[in-house]
């Protein structure tokens, strides 16, 4: 989809678990990029597979968990080989902002201590994960109240030695954004990091995550599925359902002149985007039960025998800088 070699890429990544009412097949065929510097939305309705493929990027992936077959690449490394090198990733190139501040950090613990055990395993840059020899412990310190002053939390050398409950939902947010970001990770997995915020609180958090990646030119994949928040934040959108990428593009092609129906829809949900807001008929399908071919072809009303037939493939549009899976698109009809 780019011309430089990207940070992040994922092809034809496709992952099953096995359960006791047959195989979910959870991923299918997921494929997007994220380039040095750029913010890219993940976006899809609830049960689409976007935590199952975080979880596969950060190398936490539940035992039973089987991916079949596809790629994950992070700085050209194949994060689906050796565990040492992803796990030694995932902990330092790799930082998480979770999407629950309230249960995210452990009551019992001081935020510093909490903030100094993920720093030790992530390391500042040039420090192997783990290391604590010499001055580390003062240096982490140090860096870690710094950070917590970045992101706005008043007297940072306090509130280092408090408990998370004496923040605000906000607060802690904040506190695990500095957090994510302490190691200067090159790439940041946001997993709807400000769902659990008011409005007004959304916001702020949002600008100020933009502020700080833009500041160390930090990629971020952001799983939302705001639309809104795409508009702020996000340079680039995948767009998945039910385990299949549906269309990738930047994100101004996506909001502005979506190609791929699933896409409309989503965007007609959200009242800034859309002049008359419809919603989608239907639920997305489990994936233990799928349809075959395209997943969204029972909800889709520009459905053709075609579309179950076979899983579209990602498709590049005439002139178009994006990719889009949709067999209507290699049929000629306009969708
Ligand atoms: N361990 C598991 N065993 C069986 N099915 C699972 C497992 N984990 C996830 N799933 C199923 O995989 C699908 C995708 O789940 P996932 O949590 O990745 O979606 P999501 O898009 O992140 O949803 P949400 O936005 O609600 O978090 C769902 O149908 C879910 O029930």
């Amino acid at each position: 989809m780019k011309d430089t070699l990207p940070l992040l890429s994922v092809r034809n990544l496709q992952l099953v678990i096995p359960t006791d009412e047959g195989t979910a097949k959870i991923l299918d065929r997921v494929t997007f990029e994220v380039a040095e510097g750029e913010v890219v939305g993940l976006v899809g309705e609830s049960g689409c597979g976007k935590s199952t493929l975080i979880k596969a990027i950060l190398g936490i992936l539940p035992n039973q968990a089987e991916i079949v077959s596809g790629e994950i690449k992070f700085g050209g490394l194949d994060l689906l080989g050796s565990a040492t090198r992803r796990t030694w990733h995932a902990a330092k190139d790799i930082g998480f902002i979770p999407q629950d501040p309230f249960t995210a950090l452990n009551p019992v613990f001081k935020v510093g201590v909490q903030m100094m055990e993920i720093l030790r395993w992530s390391g500042l840059p040039g420090e192997p994960p783990g290391y604590i020899g010499g001055n580390t412990r003062q240096r982490h310190r140090e860096h870690l109240i710094k950070m917590l002053k970045a992101v706005q939390i008043p007297d940072p050398e306090d509130a280092f030695e408090r408990y998370p409950h004496q923040f605000s939902g906000g607060q802690r947010q904040r506190i695990l954004i500095a957090s994510a970001l302490s190691s200067r990770p090159k790439l940041i997995v946001a997993d709807e990091p400000t769902t659990a915020l008011d409005v007004t609180t959304q916001r702020e958090i949002l600008i100020l995550l933009r502020e700080l990646i833009e500041d160390d030119k930090t990629s971020m994949l952001l799983v939302t599925h705001d639309f809104g928040v795409v508009a702020q934040m996000c340079d680039s959108v995948s767009v998945m359902y039910a385990g299949q990428t549906m269309e990738n593009g930047t994100a101004k092609d996506i909001i502005h002149t979506p190609i791929h129906p699933y896409t409309k829809r989503l965007l007609a949900c959200h009242p800034e985007l859309s002049d008359e807001i419809v919603g989608i008929p239907g639920t997305v399908p489990s994936p233990i039960f799928a349809p075959p071919g395209c997943r969204f072809g029972p909800r889709c009303t520009s459905c053709r025998p075609a579309c179950s037939e076979q899983r579209p493939p990602l498709m590049k549009p005439v002139g178009g800088q994006r990719d889009v899976a949709c067999v209507l698109l290699d049929q000629g009809v306009r969708v």
